[in-house]
């Protein structure tokens, strides 16, 4: 590096040093510098947009501080600039909000140009400038942040929450692909208050362009559920062919999709109690036998939407799993009258409990 290059902390790991929380990822920004010079000290470059380097050894990401314009509309509408004598007051002030815009030196002096330090004691997300509006993405981070730091009790500073409703109304957030969309979301899905992302993203008018068609009522996510069932229940009202349609266009990963349009599916076509035949089909169709891990939280999932008790749902597993085909073959039976006689018998053992969930024919 040049002799006058400086490097510093930036970002998450400052803002969450400051919270007490733990930091997860470092980012450093690097003023004075160029990438010849990043290259020739054996960083090694990643993206071609921006400068940005891995270190040789930690592999932290190493940023040369940068200025950005935006021309056009999207996400790539940007122009880099990171000529060496860019300050890193001008870095800072690209950022997003204010208590990410907070930098600090080798020997842990903070620079704060935008108050960051100040906001974070007051709980308030801030945007740090105009410059906010250049990434619509920026949106959803802001209600993710307010998901992951409500235990924190954060606000979003009015004057940032008229921005996101200006973006959200002016359409830019269509420019963002589903995946960086989903991204942010599965990000938001892992927080215990996951449903502060929905409701910021519902008051500023950005739910229905992020997700189509999603039928949302705000509830409160107990802390048991995983972020497959939270995205379960979030969606728990949106019509199965709805749902399926969105989980796709978002590109949601399989668990995603499977506990959350099993669960609709389920509650759409069924009322309970149900007759011994038809949970038969039921239990087969989501591989209860086989699979007993997802389907164990799949009923957890129905237990708490249909307000039953999960042990009874572990019940009817319970019973045809005691089911044995060897019996049957002995019996016997094989090939595809195997497969018959193995589902009436299962039908038979769960006629036999004694089951609030069981309609007695
Ligand atoms: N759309 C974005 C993405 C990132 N940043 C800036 O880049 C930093 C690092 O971004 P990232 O690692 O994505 O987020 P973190 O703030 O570190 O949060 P997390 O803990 O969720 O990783 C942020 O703090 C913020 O200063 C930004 O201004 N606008």
């Amino acid at each position: 590096m040049l002799p006058k290059a400086t490097v510093y902390l930036v970002g998450g790991a400052v803002r969450d040093e400051l919270l007490g929380l733990p930091v997860k990822d470092k980012d450093w920004v690097v003023t004075g510098t160029t990438p010849d010079h990043m290259l020739q000290q054996g960083f090694q470059q990643v993206g071609k947009q921006f400068p940005v380097f891995l270190h040789p050894k930690t592999k932290e990401e190493y940023a040369l501080a940068r200025k950005e314009r935006k021309q056009g509309i999207g996400y790539t509408g940007f122009v880099c600039d990171f000529a060496p004598d860019i300050r890193l007051e001008e870095d800072l002030e690209r950022r997003d909000l204010t208590i990410n815009a907070i930098a600090k030196t080798d020997d842990g002096v903070l620079i704060d140009p935008f108050h960051g330090r100040q906001d974070l004691e007051k709980r308030v997300l801030r945007h740090v400038s105009d410059a906010f509006i250049e990434d619509p993405l920026r949106v959803l981070r802001v209600a993710r942040f307010m998901a992951r730091f409500a235990s924190f009790g954060f606000h979003i500073a009015p004057e940032t929450k008229a921005l996101m409703a200006a973006i959200a109304e002016s359409g830019e957030l269509n420019s963002l692909t589903p995946e960086r969309v989903w991204r942010e979301t599965e990000n938001a899905l892992q927080s215990d208050h996951a449903q502060v992302y929905f409701d910021v993203l519902q008051e500023v008018g950005a739910l229905e362009h992020l997700f189509p068609k999603l039928a949302y009522h705000t509830k409160q996510l107990a802390k048991q559920w995983d972020k497959h069932a939270r995205w379960s229940l979030i969606t728990a009202e949106t019509p199965v062919a709805a749902l399926t349609e969105l989980n796709a266009y978002l590109r949601a990963p399989n668990q995603f999709s499977w506990f959350s349009e099993q669960s609709r599916l389920f509650i759409e076509t069924n009322t309970l109690p149900l007759d011994s035949v038809t949970w038969e089909a039921w239990l087969s169709s989501v591989a209860a036998i086989k699979k007993p891990q997802p389907f164990e939280k799949l009923i957890s999932i129905l237990a708490h939407l249909t307000e039953t008790e999960a042990k009874h749902w572990l019940a009817l597993r319970a019973s045809i799993a005691k089911v044995n085909a060897q019996t049957l073959m002995k019996q016997g039976f094989s090939g595809a009258e195997l497969g018959q006689a193995l589902k009436q018998a299962r039908i038979e053992a769960i006629a036999k409990l004694n089951n609030p969930l069981l309609l007695k024919v």
